[in-house]
């Protein structure tokens, strides 16, 4: 069962988060020496990164930074998803190059073979999510055959309903492999969806799907996109 931290305020939701994802990066670096993260695109990364960024206390040497979904542009494209990452978190902190694992820019313009360029052991320690307001989450749109893709771990769209049409993205298997799954969502924009995915469970919309095999599935939103729910109440946050 998901869990829902539901906070008066976009700020609130960028302050829990960055308790949340200190703990959960302490814990993974005690148990194997490292911490593994896949992160989306979007308004994911300013929310996410906000206070996060100019933390003291969380050892960011020992990040492995992975990407959930990428457009298929240059690094320094304002489409880019690398670059929302790199300008909200990795130009603030310590993870050493060899530790970030962007889409291989030189195979932008090839998707498919960007794809299985990136298809490899991938098992996070945390994958930290957007939604889209069509229920979509990194690059899996409602009605697209990626979202029932269950061998390959990382897959291609070409034909995206949302621009650019090229893209990367994981998919479902690498997801659920995930120790905890985040989602992030802030804004009444996205209210009505959020309670279409969480309390409707409309199947119909990728971001449903999400269910990692550990049970670990939360959601970081604040009192204007929880405002729908009724059945679902939110949990005291508290790790
Ligand atoms: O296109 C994308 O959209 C989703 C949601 O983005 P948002 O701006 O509505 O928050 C994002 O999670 C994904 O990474 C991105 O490529």
């Amino acid at each position: 069962m998901a869990k829902v931290f539901s906070f008066p305020s976009p700020d609130d939701v960028s302050h829990a988060l960055e308790t949340y994802l200190a703990q959960a990066s302490a814990t993974a670096i005690a148990s194997t020496g490292r911490f593994t993260i896949a992160i989306t695109g979007g308004s994911l990364p300013a929310t996410a990164f906000k206070f996060l960024k100019a933390s003291k206390s969380v050892d960011f040497s020992k990040w492995h930074v992975f990407w959930g979904d990428e457009r298929c542009v240059p690094y320094d494209h304002d489409d880019s998803n690398y670059k929302l990452v790199k300008e909200q978190l990795l130009d603030h902190v310590n993870v050493p190059k060899s530790q970030v694992f962007p889409i291989n820019q030189a195979l932008v313009g090839n998707s498919a073979e960007a794809a299985k360029d990136y298809h490899g052991q991938l098992a996070f320690d945390c994958i930290l999510l957007g939604i889209g307001p069509d229920g979509h989450l990194c690059s899996l749109f409602p009605g697209f055959p990626q979202v029932n893709e269950k061998e390959k771990w990382v897959t291609h769209i070409d034909d995206s309903p949302k621009p650019p049409p090229h893209r990367i993205t994981l998919t479902m298997p690498v997801l659920n492999n995930a120790k905890e799954a985040v989602f992030v969502v802030t804004g009444s924009g996205k209210s009505e969806m959020f309670k279409t995915i969480v309390e409707d469970r409309d199947m119909g919309k990728p971001s449903t799907h999400v269910a990692p095999a550990s049970g670990k599935l939360y959601w970081f939103v604040d009192d204007a996109a929880s405002q729908h729910l009724s059945a679902v109440k939110p949990s005291t946050f508290k790790l």
